[in-house]
């Protein structure tokens, strides 16, 4: 037996959720290009729940039914103020989905039905409780969602309380449209290794959002902006990155298991970034991201991912650092639990060995000769 690190180029599982086939991505068979350009969020995540687009009454259904479950319960509510102001948000999050099926009557029912229903309320649910924790922190009251309004209409307004401008909308959910799947990225397999041993979908999510915390996966949209903060000026770029690139520090928001030659939903983050950057009149988060591009891709031939434009986008759009990842979360949320439908659907357990590199032919030795 010989161990593939990283299980690099190993595959593990049919799927006919996305594809990422010569550096070209589709949900559904659907090349994101044409979903980012033409589809709202709540058609994508019902392509990857019912492997169809959703005609007008079936996307209004969803609409509906998003709006009904979006409230989240009071109890979840009063944990989240009980817990540390300067909380992790994503540990939070992850403390907070785990909370949500204690309060789900149908948290251990595995039918089929009933599993996409918790799929469509965890869809519902995710928005509020980040709004809320982001609030909570700050010493104000959580907002209410609204019904028969986006995904990404909501979140903004949880947050701020305010109607969002249009502009912020269509740019979050276009956002939302892009990280909503990904073939079987890290916190996708950790859902499929959770729920393949017959667990909840609520556990499954609960792995996710564990997997997609860290720094070399979903974490990294807030660490390319704690380097864009670091850098902190368009004349500071090119000293900070071939100090960092000299030293062998990876540049975060750069480089991928996958694509090698560019992720094809960064040109689209990169758009809006400098569409987002114009309308306010401010190009220097943009102007530093281009040139870090350049100077990444000049001396080591990586590429940006998803996750580095995203980072100018959001903070252009008034969105705090640390919420970045949680707002992965909530788009991610329609492809990890589309899998774990999947999954439950053609089930065997994830249980793959490990190739031995400890001691042979060891022997106990009584601790008082130890
Ligand atoms: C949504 C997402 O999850 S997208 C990915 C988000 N993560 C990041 O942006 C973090 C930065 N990037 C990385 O750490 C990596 O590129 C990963 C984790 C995305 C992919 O990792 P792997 O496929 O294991 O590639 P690996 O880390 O082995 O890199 C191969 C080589 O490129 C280098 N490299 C890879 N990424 C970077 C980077 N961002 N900056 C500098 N060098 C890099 C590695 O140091 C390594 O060099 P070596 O062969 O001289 O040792
Ligand atoms: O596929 C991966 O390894 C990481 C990624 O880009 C994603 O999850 O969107």
């Amino acid at each position: 037996m010989t161990a593939t690190k990283g299980l690099e180029g190993i595959v593990a599982t049919t799927s006919s959720i996305s594809s990422i086939i010569d550096g070209v991505l589709t949900y559904r068979g659907i090349n994101i290009d044409e979903l980012a350009e033409n589809a709202t969020f709540e058609e994508v995540a019902y392509l990857l729940w019912y492997g169809k687009l959703p005609n007008q009454s079936e996307l209004d259904g969803l609409i509906r039914q998003l709006g009904e479950f979006a409230p989240v319960p009071a109890e979840v509510i009063e944990q989240l103020k009980l817990y540390p102001k300067n909380s992790n948000s994503m540990a939070a999050l992850r403390t907070a989905v785990s909370s949500l099926a204690l309060y789900d009557a149908e948290a251990n029912d595995m039918s089929p039905e009933v599993n996409v229903r918790k799929a469509i309320k965890l869809q519902a649910q995710l928005p509020t409780v980040i709004a809320a924790f982001a609030r909570i922190r700050q010493g104000k009251d959580p907002i209410q969602p609204k019904s028969g309004v986006s995904v990404a209409y909501n979140f903004l307004y949880m947050l701020s309380g305010e109607e969002p401008s249009e502009v912020a909308v269509k740019a979050l959910d276009q956002a939302l449209v892009l990280h909503a799947d990904h073939e079987l990225n890290a916190s996708t397999f950790a859902a499929r290794v959770t729920v393949a041993t017959l667990s909840d979908i609520y556990s499954g999510v609960t792995s996710a959002i564990g997997a997609l915390k860290g720094p070399l996966h979903g974490g990294a949209n807030e660490a390319v902006m704690v380097m864009l903060e670091e850098i902190g000026s368009l004349a500071n770029v090119e000293s900070y990155i071939n100090d960092k690139l000299a030293n062998k520090v990876k540049i975060m928001g750069f480089g991928h298991r996958v694509y090698k030659d560019g992720d094809p939903r960064a040109k689209h983050l990169m758009k809006m970034s400098r569409e987002l950057g114009k309308q306010q009149n401010n190009l220097e988060l943009y102007e530093m991201s281009v040139k870090i591009e350049e100077l990444v891709t000049g001396q080591k031939g990586l590429k940006p991912n998803v996750d580095f434009y995203s980072a100018s986008v959001y903070t252009t759009l008034g969105i705090a650092r640390d919420l970045f990842t949680p707002i992965f979360a909530i788009s991610r949320l329609s492809g990890w639990t589309a899998h774990i439908l999947e999954q439950y659907e053609n089930n065997r357990l994830i249980r793959p060995r490990a190739e031995y590199t400890g001691p042979a032919n060891a022997k106990y030795i009584p601790i008082a000769e130890r």
